[in-house]
């Protein structure tokens, strides 16, 4: 299997994330990567590609124009406001405010363009941002040139992110850019099957009215986890996208017998669709030790899921977004990518 990966993902690493009241060393960090990069050298996964430079086309006709200059030129304009710290939103336009007028103040356009606080912006994040994106690209065109798979070894995430919003550690939205780029490249209908614990909102919300992309999410209950205000079983898509979004909220303590049941649907749905390409939110958040989570997937679970999604026999671009028990992130990413190989 291809790896598309990109040492620039480093510049990407605020001192603080807003958590419990705190700012704390981000759960989101670079030795993620290192212990997944470790861990495809331990099995033999070392196809390793520099994606290179971004194509900023796809991503300026899936974003918000506004949203992306704000992204590209943030740090300038906050630290010429004379702030000290790294860029984290403080006022949002709650409910009843003016939510469709971005305001010039720096202070204001984070919280516009922010779905949460915990996610710190600082000089580094737009090169990572796009980074990751390139790698998303690079993966989903070896794909498309009849590759069965890849995957885009992606920092910082992505699924969070919508068309004007971060958040959720997330800037670009890698996985909608992949299908998006699947559908340019020839699949008819894309499937996007997110099985990170967090619900996809961002992926959701691109494709919501879309009829040619369906979006599936296995995640935490929104009444219980991040995100928290999307994800729920009754959003089933809107206009044109009626029936192309299906939800599977599960509660604390789900286990892989139960998480797998929501799987098999999933995964039941897709072919129902007639999906000719996949793209795999690959978040291992569900690992039963994960300290932002509450699922309780072992290790070996990863490995039957991938071999599942493997026999499904789609072409599949694998994106990678959460995963915080570090030492076990490696372990878990793998073993979905082997069992995916072998259930091929
Ligand atoms: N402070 C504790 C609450 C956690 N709040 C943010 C959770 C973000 C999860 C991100 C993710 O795992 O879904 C992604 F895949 F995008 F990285
Ligand atoms: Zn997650």
């Amino acid at each position: 299997m291809r790896i598309y990966y990109s040492e620039a993902h480093r510049a990407h690493f605020p001192q603080g994330e807003l958590h419990g009241g705190e700012l704390v060393t981000p759960f989101e960090r670079p030795s993620r990567i290192e212990y997944i990069l470790a861990r495809l050298r331990a099995r033999g996964m070392d196809d390793l590609h520099d994606p290179g430079e971004v194509d900023l086309a796809p991503i300026r006709a899936l974003c918000d124009a506004g949203y992306l200059q704000f992204l590209e030129t943030a740090w300038a304009e906050w630290t010429a406001e004379g702030f000290a710290g790294e860029i984290i939103a403080a006022s949002f336009p709650a409910r009843r405010m003016q939510s469709a007028r971005p305001p010039r103040n720096i202070d204001g356009k984070v919280g516009y363009y922010a779905l949460a606080s915990e996610t710190a912006i600082t000089a580094g994040t737009w090169q990572a941002a796009c980074a990751s994106a390139a790698c998303a690209q690079g993966a989903t065109a070896h794909v498309i040139a009849g590759a069965r798979c890849a995957f885009a070894l992606c920092r910082p995430p992505g699924h969070h992110a919508t068309a004007d919003m971060y958040g959720g550690y997330c800037f670009l939205n890698n996985a909608a850019l992949s299908a998006e780029a699947m559908r340019a490249g020839g699949a008819a209908r894309v499937a996007v099957l997110d099985i990170d614990f967090h619900h996809g909102n961002g992926t959701q919300d691109i494709f919501y009215d879309r009829e040619d992309v369906f979006f599936a999410s296995l995640h935490g209950a929104p009444e219980d986890a991040f995100p928290y205000y999307l994800g729920y079983a009754d959003e089933t898509g809107t206009g044109a996208g009626v029936g192309a979004t299906a939800n599977f909220p599960m509660p604390p303590g789900t286990d892989y017998p139960e998480w797998s049941l929501a799987l098999d649907d999933a995964l039941a749905r897709i072919r129902g669709f007639g999906a000719d390409g996949l793209v795999v939110s690959l978040g291992v958040d569900a690992y039963k030790e994960d300290p932002i989570s509450f699922f309780k997937l072992d290790s070996p679970d990863f490995f039957d899921a991938g071999r599942r999604i493997g026999a499904f026999g789609l072409p599949t671009v694998f994106c990678m977004e959460g995963g915080y028990s570090i030492e076990n992130v490696g372990i878990n990413t793998v073993n979905v990518l082997e069992g995916f190989l072998a259930g091929c």
